[in-house]
């Protein structure tokens, strides 16, 4: 089995309140056979929103329909989307604060009032007509909440937001998946991978990925059970480049850039990006949080700055001096 996703709530590990409050709303409108209400989650990418959204199909037993906020770039693919829709059933939107802002306003009143106002015709000659659609149900995913027009927001009868994993909660989600996988991993081993995993089931499942292929690389081919010791989680990690708390070469390049050409800061978001060689967007989403996180960078009013532990973290593994 390649990709594990739980599929009921009670196989969700973590997000323990987020898990409690929703399995209160599932039981209730399954009791009460309700269209679920509009749901907002909100949380960095990789944390689970896709899987909830699946989970919530799944316990209700409804279709489940997925795109993405730059596919709805165009009235028509959202008002296609909208009328193709069955009564009860889920439309999940990932990156839903990506949908245009005239395409937004579109989904006020199909969320509300389960209808659509279609403009026919142009100038004078043009008028509206009201399109009924079917109860449905719209849960949207995103990371940056603050670009969705408030109307938008306030038409999500519950929101939830996603936090970063414990490590504790990592570990038991690895260790869940490589025993399907065929992967024996020890407790040691675990607990290494979910450190590096950047508190984000996506990123820990990613290393854990790498590390069978690597695995599969150096054993003979007929063993069933691939056994990780943590001498080779260290040589996985060397092979990587990444250190014990996942800090990719990006991430150091990010780091060091900040403190050798911004002199540690403050600077602007597209500047060290534009200077670190990466997208604003994947410094933003991918490698400051974290650095941030884990105290090595730090955001404020007037921009990034390095830490005082970040400069540690530079001088201890000798970085103050390498050639990007
Ligand atoms: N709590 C969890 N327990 C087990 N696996 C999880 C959990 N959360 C996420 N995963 C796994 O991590 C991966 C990423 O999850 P998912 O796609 O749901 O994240 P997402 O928040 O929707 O990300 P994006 O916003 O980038 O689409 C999936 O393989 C999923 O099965």
């Amino acid at each position: 089995m390649w990709d594990f996703r739980p599929s009921t709530l009670e196989e969700f590990i973590g997000q323990k309140r987020l898990k409690e409050e929703l399995s209160i709303y599932l039981s209730s409108i399954k009791k009460r056979k309700e269209v679920f209400p509009h749901t907002l989650f909100v949380g960095a990418p990789g944390l689970g929103k896709t899987t909830l959204a699946r989970i919530i199909a799944f316990e209700l037993r409804r279709e489940l329909k997925i795109t993405s906020g730059p596919v709805l770039d165009k009235p028509g693919a959202v008002a296609g989307i909208l009328t193709n829709l069955s009564e009860g059933e889920i439309l999940f939107i990932d990156e839903i604060h990506r949908i245009p802002k005239p395409c937004q306003e579109i989904l006020y009143s199909a969320m509300e009032d389960f209808a659509l106002d279609i403009l026919i015709g142009k100038n004078q000659g043009a008028r509206s007509v009201r399109l009924n659609l079917p109860r449905f149900t719209l849960i949207g995913a995103t990371n940056k909440p603050n670009l969705l027009l408030g109307p938008l927001l306030d038409r999500f009868q519950l929101s939830f937001k996603l936090d970063y994993y414990q490590e504790e909660e990592l570990k038991d989600i690895l260790l869940k998946v490589s025993s399907l996988w065929g992967l024996k991993l020890s407790e040691e081993s675990a607990c290494k991978l979910a450190k590096a995993g950047k508190g984000i089931p996506r990123q820990a499942l990613n290393l854990l990925r790498r590390l069978k292929e690597f695995m599969h690389h150096f054993t003979p081919q007929d063993s069933k059970i691939l056994e990780v010791t943590e001498g080779e989680i260290k040589a996985f990690f060397q092979l990587l480049d990444i250190d014990e708390w996942g800090l990719t070469p990006e991430d150091r390049r990010c780091l060091f850039t900040l403190y050798r050409d911004f002199k540690g800061g403050p600077v602007g978001l597209n500047s060290l990006a534009l200077s670190s060689r990466i997208s604003p967007d994947e410094l933003e989403t991918l490698y400051e949080p974290a650095l941030i996180r884990l105290g090595l960078m730090a955001r404020t009013r007037k921009g990034r700055v390095i830490t005082k532990l970040g400069e540690k973290y530079l001088k201890e593994r000798n970085l103050f001096h390498v050639s990007l």
